[in-house]
């Protein structure tokens, strides 16, 4: 997501650096730009590439990492903290913009939501199969102006990007969504399509309803139908997906479970309720991730 959005952004314009762990992709991508295939077809765009030491300042931090990776990555960059520079998250999950919000300032954090799809091509590639919008809002909703300079700025990239100022609720259907599906198509090693039986229905449609129970002590107020809904289409249309939590597993990664599941049922205790099923995939999936037993 991180090569999708740096290369859509370069290309209308704005000056990007590409952050990341792997010294070899930054090499490719300084010596070669990100080829980048979307919509528009394929095409290299030129960006500059940096370890986090060297990132230089920068009016606009964007995080893409896996959540597992979060806290790492802004703690790599905390000194482009000391300038003007907003934060913005549009990674699953929940608690990223609260982990931005321990080095930014809350005013300064911005957070979100997208379904563009993005898998990386080795070395120096990335794909979109398909478009997507961004829903985005601000921590503080005095920071609503950073907000709309950030929805310009995306959507002269022609990311189709949307000022939510709602964007706690996107954020935490999004997190149902996964919690349901990512996780128990993670446990039964099956494509979104192998969930569409009575009791993959029941069991996702389980932590639905907790997950909406949970956001409501919060005062977030989720659409159940829609989630509903969303949930029937992904089971009729995406047979074939892999999520990302099954690729990570199949890749012997650490999975987003704590980001995810995890973070709700913290939220769940925390608010003195129950979300037996939400907790029992964490338990399954957290059994199954790397080195552990
Ligand atoms: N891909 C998609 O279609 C979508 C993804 N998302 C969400 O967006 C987020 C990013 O996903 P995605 O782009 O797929 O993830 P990827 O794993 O493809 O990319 C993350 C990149 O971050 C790098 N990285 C790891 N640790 C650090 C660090 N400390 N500092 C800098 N870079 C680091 C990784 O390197 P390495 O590989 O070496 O670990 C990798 O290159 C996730 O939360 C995901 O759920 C949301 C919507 C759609
Ligand atoms: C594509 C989608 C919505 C499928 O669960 C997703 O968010 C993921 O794979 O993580």
């Amino acid at each position: 997501m991180g090569c999708l959005f740096a290369a859509r952004l370069a290309h209308a314009g704005s000056m990007v650096t590409v952050v990341d762990v792997d010294q070899a992709r930054l090499d490719h991508i300084s010596a070669e730009g990100i080829r980048l295939h979307d919509e528009f077809g394929e095409r290299t765009i030129r960006v500059a590439a940096s370890t986090a030491q060297a990132a230089p300042s920068a009016d606009l931090v964007l995080l893409f990492t896996k959540a597992v990776h979060s806290r790492s990555a802004i703690a790599s960059v905390a000194h482009l903290a000391d300038g003007n520079a907003c934060a913005l998250t549009l990674q699953n999950g929940l608690g990223n913009a609260e982990a931005l919000a321990e080095v930014f300032a809350p005013e300064k954090v911005l957070l979100g939501v997208t379904d563009w799809p993005a898998d990386l091509a080795p070395p120096n590639g990335v794909s979109a199969h398909g478009t997507g919008h961004v829903w985005l809002g601000a921590l503080n909703p005095a920071s609503a102006p950073a907000a709309n300079a950030v929805v310009e700025l995306l959507d002269a990239a022609r990311m189709s990007a949307q000022h939510d100022t709602q964007v706690l609720e996107a954020i935490w259907e999004k997190a149902a969504f996964n919690a349901a599906l990512n996780a128990l198509s993670t446990i039964l090693n099956t494509p979104v399509g192998g969930l569409d039986t009575p009791d993959g229905r029941r069991i996702a449609t389980a932590v639905i309803d907790e997950t909406i129970a949970v956001a409501l002590t919060r005062n977030i107020a989720m659409n159940r139908e829609r989630l509903l809904a969303k949930m029937d289409f992904a089971l009729a249309n995406h047979k074939a997906h892999k999520p990302s939590m099954l690729q990570d597993r199949l890749a012997g990664r650490a999975t987003e479970i704590e980001a995810i599941n995890g973070q709700i049922v913290l939220a769940a205790r925390e608010a003195g309720i129950a979300a037996p099923v939400t907790e029992t995939l964490a338990a399954l999936v957290r059994m199954g991730e790397p080195g552990r037993n």
